[in-house]
């Protein structure tokens, strides 16, 4: 006999904590399924342990600025072991947090994975049986892998958070987040780097501001090696060499990190037996209000064709409860709505169109306002690196449709422009604002 349930969420990531949590909230009984760590990827393998490296990367570049600007210290080293079990310690306190407010909030959590069985059932492999009206697929995705010869040899980014120590010389394979972020922060903490892409460095985000970003790195050590077709990996764990199509060899490496994207965790779930639609990669297709092709099955996160990111998840499972438990929801966003950050060195910032874009949409009446300089600090040390911020508007209003920041800092600043582009920004309102000085956001205001 299946237990029933008002909402049945599979996965207990970004999205579908969100959505439980919320329903919950709303007076729904709950039952959340995922057979790993509360938090799903964000917490445990992806954002979260990410950006606390990210920061003792910064350190690390802040040391070294440091030592241009006159500061006498001896080499920095960190001690790789202590730092990852004080990373891990903080991301158990998020799990553990997490754990308290699902029990306080009545959510039954079972730590198995679920498949469905009937549009309104699901079972796991235990035997254990729920119903309910409605079910949440938030079983987000997972890394790519190929079949290559030895591909084995290297490791996929849930194993880079694992690593005992840092390795000597690294190749990251891919150009999209997780490849630009990883060769900037191993970079920073030491590593010899080098950047294996295939086709585009980050698809998606404005070119020129991406080849600034290309130079920069280029002039911290990293290696790009770009148009790289890889044909096979040999060696052994440790010593490894990459093969391309074209013949030449690259290596040899202690470690390579494959970052050629993510496949949503979309089977063995079910789905096929139900008609629930999922497109060719097998993202579950969905409409503006998270529903799939069968009435009452729903998915949100990296399992559906939106973009991958974690407030993207969060947003959906929070307003998906809202329309199935208060009869309403907030206002579905546009992909053009959602700021996103890389985290590399230094970070690149976008909200909206890229200038490509732009032009593709809007022609003739867009006005691109391109801004260049150098970070005050970095001047003081006697570097000439440029930052540069990029602001698209369109018609004689002048409505802004792009903002793009490559430079330190434009990882906190974007956000508040984020907010003002939603609610509607023009060129005048930037014009009539007082700017904070010096700072790298006011550049954005002082562009011509
Ligand atoms: C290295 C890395 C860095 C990232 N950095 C950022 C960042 O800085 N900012 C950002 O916004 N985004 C970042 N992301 C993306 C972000 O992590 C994802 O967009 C987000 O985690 C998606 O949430 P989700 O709920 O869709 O899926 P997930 O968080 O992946 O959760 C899915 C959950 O479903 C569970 N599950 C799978 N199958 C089943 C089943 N059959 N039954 C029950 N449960 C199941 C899994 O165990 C998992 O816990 C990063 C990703 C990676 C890989
Ligand atoms: N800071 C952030 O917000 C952040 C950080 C990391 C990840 N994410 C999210 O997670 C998603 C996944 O990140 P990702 O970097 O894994 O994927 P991605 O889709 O961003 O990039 C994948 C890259 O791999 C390349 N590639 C694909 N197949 C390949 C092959 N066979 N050989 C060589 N290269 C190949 C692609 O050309 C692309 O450059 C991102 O799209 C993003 O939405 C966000």
């Amino acid at each position: 006999m299946s237990e029933r349930f008002d909402l049945i969420v599979l996965g207990a990531g970004s999205g579908g904590l969100s959505a439980a949590q919320r329903a919950a909230r709303l007076g729904a009984r709950v039952a959340l399924f995922d057979p790993d760590a509360l938090g799903g990827t964000c917490v445990n393998r992806g954002c979260v342990p990410k950006k606390a490296m990210w920061f003792a990367a910064q350190i690390a570049d802040m040391h070294r600025l440091g030592a241009e600007i006159g500061f006498e210290s001896s080499p920095l080293r960190l001690d790789w072991a202590r730092f990852r079990t004080l990373r891990d310690q903080y991301i158990a306190g998020i799990r553990h947090r997490y754990a308290t407010r699902l029990d306080t909030a009545g959510i039954r959590v079972i730590t198995q994975a679920a498949r469905l069985v009937a549009s309104d059932t699901v079972l796991t492999a235990q035997g254990i049986e729920a119903s309910a009206p409605h079910i949440v697929i938030a079983t987000g995705a997972s890394p790519r892998r190929l079949d290559m010869p030895g591909f084995q040899l290297g490791m996929l980014s849930d194993q880079i958070f694992m690593l005992d120590a840092p390795p000597q010389h690294i190749a990251i394979v891919g150009g999209g987040y997780v490849a630009v972020e990883f060769a900037c922060l191993m970079r920073g903490l030491g590593c010899r780097v080098d950047l294996l892409v295939r086709e585009h460095l980050l698809t998606g985000f404005d070119r020129e501001l991406v080849e600034a970003l290309a130079m920069q790195m280029q002039a911290h050590g990293i290696r790009i090696v770009r148009n790289t077709r890889l044909k096979r990996a040999r060696g052994e764990p440790g010593k490894i060499t990459l093969e391309a199509n074209d013949g030449v060899e690259h290596g040899v490496y202690d470690a390579v990190l494959w970052a050629i994207g993510r496949v949503p965790n979309s089977h063995d779930l079910g789905l096929e037996a139900l008609g629930v639609e999922r497109d060719e990669a097998g993202h579950i297709l969905v409409d503006a209000s998270q529903v799939t092709s069968v009435p009452g099955i729903y998915a949100v996160g990296d399992v559906t064709d939106r973009r991958a990111l974690t407030p993207v998840a969060v947003a959906a499972g929070r307003a998906l409860a809202e329309r199935l438990f208060a009869g309403h929801g907030e206002e579905p966003f546009e992909d053009q709505d959602i700021p996103s950050v890389v985290f590399s060195e230094p970070p690149l910032g976008a909200i909206g169109l890229t200038e490509q874009q732009a032009h593709a949409r809007y022609g003739d009446a867009v006005n691109v306002h391109t801004g260049r300089y150098t970070p005050l600090l970095w001047m003081v040390a006697g570097r000439s690196e440029q930052s540069m911020v990029k602001l698209l508007s369109v018609g004689e209003e002048r409505k802004v449709v792009g903002i793009h920041v490559l430079g330190p800092g434009s990882d906190e600043l974007l956000q508040g422009f984020a907010v003002a582009m939603r609610k509607g920004l023009y060129w005048r309102d930037l014009k009539s604002t007082i700017a904070i000085h010096p700072t790298a956001a006011e550049e954005l205001l002082l562009l011509h």
